[in-house]
């Protein structure tokens, strides 16, 4: 229980204080509860004493007033503060993730997919920022609460004191039993819920697959399938507490009647006065109606400290920034000595060494899944090595810090992804301050100025998540025209016309030889036309650069490029069209 209230405090971060503020509005209002007694035994004395002087009535009303007044105010800033510390410390937790995933090496999310990180954000975090405060207040405020009833008993009577404090105890160890019990199913029920926001990304993401195949009663029952199992594990959770929550319930009637049985035994034999007797019973019930809200809402922080430990597995995973500092390379030049890589068992690259010199091209050029998307990736250190170096300027990509890197490399990806903003923004992603004019003219020369000014809202036009309500082509010249915007020393091209239609490809080939005219170039490229003018091109193929040389240097040997050439067409999987 303790380590589950520090884990509570510990995630508040900055809003500690904020939170134990609240606390102490939750304890002044349980002091002002407790204020009913006095109004009680004033009342309770006068009608035991046969006292029917009218200023009783005064005086006990005078005392409750107090007490309903200070509980209004102190339960409302407690609210309040809960309800910020709530929503504060999740928004800056989910501000951290978004940072934190930034400098996460990319096999992170190999391990754990989109639905699972989206999980984390939005429903682990949402039942944190909607009830962690409140639930870490009710059970502190109840706690505290009936202990200082057990002290204000211990003063009024030691003996009734002593066995209300039995029964305080007795029930804090059923809680804890039940604590224990929760802690394990509380894993298990996150990891489903987990589960549940994966199956419905899925399900919608791959909705076009599942009607292109017909498939929609099989997807039906995959996503059915996680429906019920979180279902089963929420029943789960619910039916382990069951057990704990009657033995709570079996100390708390037990407890109470014992009091009342001493209160009474204590007035026959007179140590007790009527008076005391009777407020002492009505205050036995009191103490567990707190501890009895305490407890019922423990199991309830219990699950949430489960989501936390999940919303802070991110923060273990180490990031790639930490010894990174900010530098200017002194060239644009790419070296790659004897670097080493592998997904998991499968090596993608073995000892592969080579020179990428400053503002010159090279195209990369093998079978498809030879690892040329994954050498690109290397350099902008999506990943890193597992045995040898990648230098840009003489400086290992590691020793730069990753905005310091990015900041010499403009991407264009195979698989573009825009986001839901307008085209503008999208185009000035990695360049944020640029004018309109810019974006134009990068727009222009990316070829995409005509379709963007035929759309309804032009520039400002919002698209569809992932760049959906374009087609394939267009959102390669949007992403081209980011590129050319960013205005980097390094131009990685994956793929990059690979969607475009003929019409518009020769435009975009010459705007990408002015983009990358003074640049360094590495360009994956299936279309002979593109790759015959590199200064360079490297044969990937087996984890080995099996060639090296300009197209006139290759065409003239043996080997896996001259093939390609020859063959014109398909080739395992590698296309060269003339
Ligand atoms: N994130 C990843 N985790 C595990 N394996 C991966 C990952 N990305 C790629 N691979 C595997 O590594 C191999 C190399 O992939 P890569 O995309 O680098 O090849 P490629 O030469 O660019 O292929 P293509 O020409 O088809 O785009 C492939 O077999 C691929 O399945």
């Amino acid at each position: 229980m303790y380590g589950t209230l520090k884990k509570v405090f510990a995630f508040a971060g900055s809003k500690k204080g904020l939170l134990k503020k609240s606390l102490l509005f939750a304890f002044l209002s349980g002091l002002f509860s407790a204020l009913q007694f006095a109004a009680l035994f004033v009342v309770i004395s006068a009608l035991v004493s046969d006292n029917r002087d009218s200023s009783v009535i005064w005086i006990s009303l005078g005392i409750m007033a107090v007490s309903l007044i200070g509980r209004i105010i102190t339960t409302y800033f407690s609210t309040m503060e809960q309800t910020e510390t709530g929503y504060c410390m999740v928004a800056e937790k989910r501000i951290h993730i978004g940072d934190r995933l930034r400098y996460i090496p990319m096999g992170y999310f190999n391990k754990n997919s989109i639905g699972n990180i989206t999980a984390i954000v939005t429903t682990t975090l949402g039942d944190v920022e909607n009830s962690a405060a409140r639930v870490l207040v009710s059970v502190l405020g109840g706690f505290f609460n009936s202990v200082a009833l057990v002290i204000v008993l211990l003063i009024f009577d030691w003996q009734i004191g002593l066995v209300a404090a039995a029964g305080v105890l007795l029930y804090l160890a059923a809680a804890e039993l039940a604590l224990r019990k929760s802690a394990a199913l509380s894993g298990v029920r996150q990891h489903t819920q987990e589960s549940l926001v994966e199956s419905v990304l899925e399900y919608i993401q791959g909705m076009g697959i599942v009607k292109a195949f017909g498939l929609e009663r099989d997807s039906t029952q995959s996503i059915g399938g996680a429906i019920r199992a979180s279902c089963m594990d929420n029943l789960k959770l619910t039916k382990a507490s069951v057990p704990y929550d009657a033995i709570k319930q079996v100390v708390v009637r037990v407890f109470s009647v014992l009091l009342l049985l001493a209160s009474v035994w204590f007035w026959l034999n007179g140590s007790l006065s009527l008076a005391y007797g009777l407020i002492l019973v009505i205050a036995s019930f009191m103490v567990f109606n707190d501890l009895e809200n305490a407890g019922n809402m423990a199991s309830l922080l219990q699950m949430l400290a489960a989501s936390m430990d999940t919303a802070n597995s991110i923060d273990d995973t180490p990031i790639m920034d930490e010894e990174g500092t900010d530098i200017t390379p002194k060239s644009s030049e790419i070296v790659f000595d004897k670097v080493d890589f592998s997904y998991a068992d499968r090596k993608i690259l073995d000892q592969v060494s080579f020179t990428i010199p400053e503002k010159t091209t090279t195209a990369i050029v093998g079978p498809s899944g030879a690892g040329k998307t994954t050498m690109c990736n290397l350099i902008a250190r999506f990943w890193d090595v597992n045995a040898g170096k990648i230098t840009i300027g003489g400086t290992y990509v590691q020793d730069f810090k990753l905005d310091s890197l990015m900041k010499n490399i403009s991407m264009v990806f195979q698989n573009v992804y825009l986001f839901v903003d307008s085209i503008e923004n999208n185009i000035k992603f990695g360049c944020p301050d640029a004018t309109h004019e810019q974006v134009v003219e990068a727009a222009k020369k990316a070829c995409c100025h005509d379709f963007i000014s035929a759309l309804p809202d032009g520039y400002n036009t919002v698209i569809g998540e992932g760049g959906g309500t374009l087609s394939g082509g267009e959102k390669q010249r949007v992403s081209i025209a980011r590129a050319m915007l960013k205005n980097a020393p390094i131009i990685i091209l994956d793929e990059a016309t690979s969607s475009v239609d003929p019409e518009n490809e020769d435009e975009l080939q010459r705007a990408i030889e002015a983009l990358t005219h003074d640049k360094t170039i590495i360009m994956i490229a299936h279309r002979l036309k593109t790759v015959r003018n590199a200064d360079q091109i490297l044969v990937l193929n087996d984890a080995h650069i099996v060639q090296c040389g300009t197209h006139a240097e290759l065409i003239q040997r043996e080997g896996l490029y001259a093939d390609f050439v020859s063959a014109r067409q398909e080739a395992i999987g590698w296309r060269l069209t003339q």
